[in-house]
C-alpha cells in the first residue's frame, strides 16, 4: 500500500460541474473569465445544476422559484435568539442553522431527482436569509424578510444592512458570488460528497460541507487575510511582520493552493474589485498593503494570491463585518456543493478509501489488574 499525503494529486471522482486544466477553471466548460465579466450568480447556479445557462424564460422562473422559497422558518431565528450569541462564530451558527432547517422539511428524507433538485433550491434560496438573519439578531436588530423584487447580490446586501445597496456593491457581489460558486472537489465538495455517497440527505451533505469550508485552510483563510491586514496595520509595518512571521515558518493567509502553481486565475478579478472598492471607502491602504504582501511573498516563497486574498478586502470594502466572508463563501459555495450532490446521487457509488497502518504490531489483551 502507498499512501498519498492529503491525497494530493488523486483522481477520486468524474464531475462535468467544473473543470481545473492547465490552471484554466471553468463552470460546465464556461470560463471563469467570462462567467465572472458576464453572469449573474442566478444564472450561474442554473448552469451547474443543470449543464446549461438558462434561456431568457428558464432564468425567470429560476429566479422567481428561488425567491419564492427564500423565507425560513421562525424557529430557526427563535432559537438563534437562545445562542450564547457572543461566543458563536457565524460559520457555526450556519452549519447549525442548516441542520435544523432540515428538521422542518417534511421531503428531507426523500430520495429521488425531483425532491433533491427542490431540496437544492430551497437550500440555495434560504442560506442568505439564515448569514443575515444571524448578523441581524447578534446585532441586537430584527431579521429583514428577503424582497423579491432583488437580484440574489442586492438582496443580500439588503437583509444585511436593510437598505436597498448602491449599483457598484451589487456589481461587486455578484462577481465575487460568481467567482466563488464553484471549485471541482476541493475539500468542503469531496466532504460533500462523501458524505451523501453514503445515501445520506441533501441537508447532511450540506452540513458537512460548511464544517469543512470554516477551516482556515480552506474558506476560512478570508478572514484570517483580513485579521493579518489589522494586525500589520500600516505599510510600513508589512516587511517586519512579514519576515518575523517567515522566520517562524507561519502560514501566510490567501497563498498558496494545492491545484494551481501558476495562480489561481480569480485572484485578478478579485485584485481588480479590491483596488476599486478601496478607493471608494478611502481605505487604500488595504490595497497597498496587500500587493505589498503579494509582492514579498511571491518573491521570497514563489507563493500567489489565491481566491481568499483579495476578497477579503473587497467585503471589508464593502462594510461586512469580517467574520460574516466565509458565510459568504458558503452563501456562493453553496451553488457548487449542491450541483456535486446531484451529480453524486445520479451515479453513486460509497467512498471509502484505506488507510496504511502504522500503529503497533499485533498484541495481546493485558488484563487491567496485570497493567
Ligand atoms: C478557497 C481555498 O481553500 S484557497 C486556500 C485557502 N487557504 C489559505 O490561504 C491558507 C494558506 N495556504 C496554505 O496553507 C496552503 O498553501 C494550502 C493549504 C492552500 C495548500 O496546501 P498544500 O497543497 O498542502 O501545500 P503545503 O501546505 O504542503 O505547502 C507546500 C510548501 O509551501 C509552503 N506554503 C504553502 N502555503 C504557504 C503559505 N500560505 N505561507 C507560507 N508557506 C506556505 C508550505 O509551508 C510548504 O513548505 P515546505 O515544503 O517547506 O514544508
Ligand atoms: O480548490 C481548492 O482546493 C480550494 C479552492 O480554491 C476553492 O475551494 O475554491
Amino acid at each position: 500500500m502507498t499512501t498519498t499525503r492529503g491525497l494530493e494529486g488523486i483522481v477520486a471522482t468524474q464531475s462535468s460541474v467544473s473543470s481545473i486544466i492547465d490552471d484554466e477553471l471553468t463552470y460546465q466548460g464556461y470560463g471563469i473569465d467570462d462567467l465572472a465579466n458576464n453572469a449573474s450568480f442566478e444564472e450561474v447556479i442554473y448552469l451547474l445544476w443543470n449543464g446549461e445557462l438558462p434561456s431568457q424564460k428558464e432564468l425567470k422562473s429560476f429566479t422567481e422559484k428561488l425567491a419564492s422559497e427564500a423565507e425560513v422558518p421562525e424557529q430557526i431565528f427563535t432559537q438563534m435568539k437562545a445562542y450564547p450569541i457572543e461566543q458563536v462564530h457565524p460559520m457555526a451558527a450556519l452549519r447549525t442553522a442548516i441542520s435544523t432547517l432540515g428538521l422542518f422539511d417534511e421531503d428531507a428524507e426523500v430520495m429521488n431527482e425531483e425532491a433533491n433538485y427542490e431540496k437544492a433550491i430551497k437550500l440555495q434560496a434560504k442560506i442568505p436569509t439564515i448569514v443575515t438573519g444571524f448578523e441581524r439578531i447578534r446585532s441586537g436588530k430584527e431579521p429583514i424578510k428577503p424582497n423579491k423584487d432583488l437580484s440574489f447580490a442586492a438582496n443580500f446586501l439588503y437583509m444585511l444592512n436593510g437598505e436597498t445597496p448602491d449599483d457598484l456593491s451589487v456589481e461587486a457581489f455578484n462577481k465575487a458570488l460568481v467567482l466563488h460558486a464553484d471549485h471541482e472537489l476541493n475539500a468542503s465538495t469531496f466532504t460533500a460528497r462523501v458524505c451523501v455517497a453514503t445515501l445520506s440527505d441533501v441537508y447532511s451533505g450540506l452540513t458537512a460541507a460548511i464544517g469543512a469550508l470554516k477551516g482556515p485552510l480552506h474558506g476560512g483563510a478570508n478572514e484570517a487575510v483580513m485579521n493579518m491586514l489589522l494586525e500589520i496595520g500600516k505599510p510600513e509595518e508589512v516587511e517586519p511582520y512579514l519576515r518575523k512571521a517567515l522566520d517562524n515558518k507561519e502560514k501566510i493567509m490567501g497563498f498558496g493552493h494545492r491545484v494551481y502553481k501558476n495562480g489561481d486565475p480569480r485572484a485578478k478579478h478579485l485584485r481588480d474589485m479590491s483596488k476599486q472598492l478601496t478607493d471608494v471607502i478611502k481605505e487604500s491602504k488595504w490595497y497597498d498593503m496587500s500587493l505589498q504582501i503579494e509582492e514579498m511573498i511571491t518573491k521570497e516563497k514563489g507563493l500567489l494570491p489565491n481566491v481568499d486574498f483579495y476578497s477579503a478586502t473587497v467585503y471589508h470594502s464593502l462594510g461586512i463585518k469580517h467574520d460574516l466572508f466565509t458565510p459568504i463563501f458558503a452563501v456562493s459555495r453553496t451553488s457548487g456543493w449542491l450541483a456535486h450532490i446531484l451529480e453524486q446521487y445520479s451515479n453513486n457509488r460509497l467512498i471509502r478509501p484505506r488507510a496504511e497502518y502504522i500503529g503497533p504490531n499485533k498484541r495481546n489483551y493485558v488484563s487491567v489488574e496485570s497493567r
